[in-house]
């Protein structure tokens, strides 16, 4: 059947007639490019901008509240006492509150714009589900033989299990839980190469929307229509959730004790003024303290954070929240896992190595008896692999492969779970007996081989170990030749149980080697990782030796081996408590405890929904070193923040000795030392310092919506030459700016 898009169906309404044979799916690009700042751009963003002058919302940023207020009043002053200086005052007070409204506008916009191409991906598909009980469905096999309805994809909950083929676009989001498949993601990720979807290991997420490209798989939805990841990012990039991160409310809190200051200093220069004969009008006063708040900052500060949210979704990430971006700009160590982050996470049986006196044909079908009912990947490619070489060898008498009936009659089984680092079966024997077939990581089998008495490194009387047997000399030496190799060696080994319940010593049979290769590209990218003060940490499920020819290979800084669900746990903690902040980056289901804790979880797209849910940002295109980009738009933002509060700080403090000294000249003559700028006159000194203080708003909208240049070096090295470059230049500006625009402003009739 080819794929099924159909047109959204009404409410109620049945599917339309053609929805069965719809037209093939073709991937809308999506467009993440970021958007120069346009004349339609701003345009757009107008009517926004003026809705966001309602004083509730104003409210939200006290400093420019305090602004409105003054635009308020000095426009009820100039109509009481029409004037032209207090006409002008009052319209530039406006401008200036609308430039801080527009700046946020016009940051959300761009964010409007990509969200609508990302509506564009949700297709409204024929979801193809598997009737049956609740039960039946989750727990039940074979799932993609039973009967399925077609229903609307809109109409998906979670739960649903439904069957997708070739050609076929993924209904909704959900894991797979049957089947493998190559999968294009392009739709959301824009990356055209396909990707692998499996049950059973960690690459089981499927995003509604892409397509199906190769075989056939069963998928259990995990978001409800409406609530998919897809509708996530969309509320994301609309910033209809975002809120205030706490450093931001750290400097709002900040910025409004500065501007209740200056109105203190405002408030008692008056009684000063009328003291020495030069009283200033209301107007001027307002104006003044208009000039000596921190009005910069104060407008640009929501563009700059939504920018930044903005430039990660550009690049495919997803932050569920603002304050993960901003510890990303902070992050000291880098956790990540090895299968599947640093490795392509393809681990496939790719050699078997018997212990002496094993026959091959004995491993062979000991392997795959113990991973028949193994539904990991690593579980499936053993089986596969043996009954290929036992087609390739045997020419159809496959020797080691029994196909008689089903083999796993009566077993019971033993799943793979990531704090026993093993699996496998117990098989009932004709004779009453039991068969006990066990696979996983060395030291894991070799402590259970241990507990059933098998002679492994038998213990002297006085307690000293003495040399392994010969068996276990020689699987000793597989897994350390496996390892070095970097590949992951599984130990196989054998307990038989007779009928009377006596339990034999277990033996071993030999050794699995399971390959994988680690992602290109990455000792560059950790190289660059060390340039920023990061470092670098592989921790990984695998044996010692494995995992450090990986994270040489890799080149990552340091390594934790044979680590359990909370040993990732204990050592995030641990850092945490010497005051470092981490980041992570993982794809599994054992990895999310670990996500969870970080500062920075970044979870791998094509990784399990638990680990997606447990990490705070995910990334679409599930690449490891993408925290490169993650750190530096997260330093981006912060320096951007603290390079803009302290040019407007220090801005403000030079717009005070560019006004006072022209407000006073007249009634203290000695002022005119101070009074470098030999501006026309006091109210043209006022008026062009007001229009200064609106425009430097519009001229670093730019520049709040870029960010400031990043080069990765150290951040106090950064935050240092950033303090210098703006505070100096928030010194001269003003001065510079202020004295051009006066220049203009006395020509102006009524100003003189
Ligand atoms: N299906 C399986 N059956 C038995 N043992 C397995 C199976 N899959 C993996 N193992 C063993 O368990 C170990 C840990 O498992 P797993 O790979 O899930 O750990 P992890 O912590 O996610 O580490 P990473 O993903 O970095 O390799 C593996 O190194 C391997 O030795
Ligand atoms: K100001
Ligand atoms: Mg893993």
């Amino acid at each position: 059947m080819s794929a099924s898009v159909v047109t959204p169906p009404s409410a109620g309404a049945d599917l339309p007639p053609d929805a069965a044979s719809g037209t093939p799916h073709a991937p809308v690009p999506t467009d993440r490019r970021p958007r120069a700042l346009s004349a339609a751009l701003l345009r757009s963003a107008l009517p926004a901008a003026f809705r966001k002058l309602d004083p509730r919302d104003m409210w939200q940023t006290p400093v420019m509240f305090v602004v409105e207020v003054g635009a308020v009043l000095t426009t009820v002053l100039a109509v009481v006492h029409p004037g032209v200086f207090a006409g002008v005052v009052a319209v530039w007070l406006w401008v200036t509150v609308l430039f801080a409204t527009l700046a946020e506008a016009v940051a959300e916009s761009r964010g409007r714009a990509q969200a609508s191409s990302l509506r564009a991906t949700q297709q409204h598909t024929v979801a193809h589900r598997v009737l049956g009980t609740p039960d039946e469905l989750r727990y039940g096999s074979r799932l993609a033989d039973r009967p399925t309805a077609d229903v609307p994809s809109s109409t998906l909950d979670v739960g649903d299990v439904v069957v997708v083929a070739a050609g076929e676009v993924v209904p909704g989001d959900g894991d797979v839980v049957e089947g493998v498949a190559s999968v294009d993601e392009s739709a959301i990720t824009g990356e055209s190469a396909p990707v692998i979807r499996e049950s059973g290991g960690d690459r089981t997420a499927v995003t509604g929307g892409t397509t199906v490209l190769s075989d056939r798989i069963v998928v259990r939805i995990t978001a409800p229509a409406g609530r998919t990841f897809v509708d996530r990012m969309i509320a994301l990039v609309e910033g209809s959730q975002r809120q205030k991160t706490p450093n931001e409310v750290a400097l709002n809190v900040l910025l409004a004790s500065l501007t209740i200051v200056f109105l203190g200093a405002v408030a008692t220069l008056q009684p000063l003024a009328i003291y020495s004969g030069s009283r200033q009008s209301l107007v001027v006063l307002v104006a003044l303290l208009v000039c000596l708040i921190p009005t910069t900052i104060g407008a640009l500060l929501s563009a700059i954070g939504i920018a930044g949210m903005d430039r990660l979704v550009q690049r495919n990430v997803l932050a569920m929240s603002g304050r993960a971006v901003e510890a990303a700009g902070d992050v000291d160590v880098l956790l990540l896992d090895k299968t599947g982050t640093i490795t392509y996470g393809n681990r496939r049986a790719s050699e078997l190595i018997a212990a002496p006196g094993v026959p091959d044909a004995e491993l062979a079908d000991a392997a795959r008896l113990a991973s028949l009912a193994d539904e990991t990947p690593e579980g499936r490619s053993i089986v596969e692999f043996v009954e290929r070489g036992a087609d390739r060898s045997h020419a159809g008498q496959p020797a080691g492969v029994d196909d008689g009936d089903d083999p796993l009659l009566g077993a019971t089984l033993v799943a793979f779970s990531a704090s026993t680092r093993m699996s496998g079966v117990d098989l009932p024997l004709s004779d009453g007996g039991v068969r006990r077939l066990r696979k996983g990581a060395a030291a894991a089998v070799h402590a259970w081989v241990r507990s059933t008495g098998g002679e492994l490194q038998p213990t002297s009387a006085r307690g000293a170990a003495a040399a392994p047997t010969g068996a276990a000399a020689a699987v000793d030496a597989a897994v350390a030749d496996v390892s070095e190799r970097g590949g992951t060696p599984l130990v196989v080994a054998e307990q038989q149980v007779d009928a009377t319940g006596y339990e034999q010593p277990a033996r071993l049979l030999g050794v699995v080697h399971l390959k994988d290769v680690v992602k290109e590209g990455l000792v560059e990218r950790f190289a660059e990782l060390r340039a920023m003060g990061i470092r670098t940490v592989m921790v990984t499920g695998d044996n010692p030796v494995t995992a450090r020819v990986i994270a040489a290979e890799a080149g990552v800084d340091d390594v934790l081996a044979e680590a359990t669900p909370e040993d990732k746990l204990a050592l995030i903690r641990r850092e945490q408590a010497g005051g470092r902040l981490v980041a992570m980056c993982g794809d599994g289901t054992n990895d999310a405890p670990a996500l969870a804790q970080a500062d920075v979880g970044v979870a791998m797209a094509s990784g399990t929904t638990a680990a997606k849910e447990a990490g705070n940002m995910v990334d679409l295109d599930s690449d490891p070193t993408k925290l490169i980009e993650i750190v530096a738009i997260g330093k981006q933002l912060l320096i951007t923040r603290g390079a803009l509060t302290t040019f407007s700080i220090t801005n403000d403090v030079a717009k005070y000795f560019a006004i006072l000294p022209a407000m006073f000249v007249a009634a203290f003559p000695q002022l005119g030392v101070l009074n470098v700028m030999h501006l026309h006159s006091s109210q043209s000194a006022i008026v062009s310092a007001v229009v200064f203080n609106a425009l430097v708003i519009v001229a670093l909208v730019p520049l709040a919506l870029r960010g400031v240049r990043y080069r990765p070096s150290s951040a106090a090295a950064l935050l240092r030459r950033n303090l210098w470059l703006y505070g100096l230049g928030g010194l001269v500006v003003p001065f510079l700016g202020i004295k051009a625009i006066d220049v203009i402003v006395s020509l102006v009739p009524g100003l003189r």
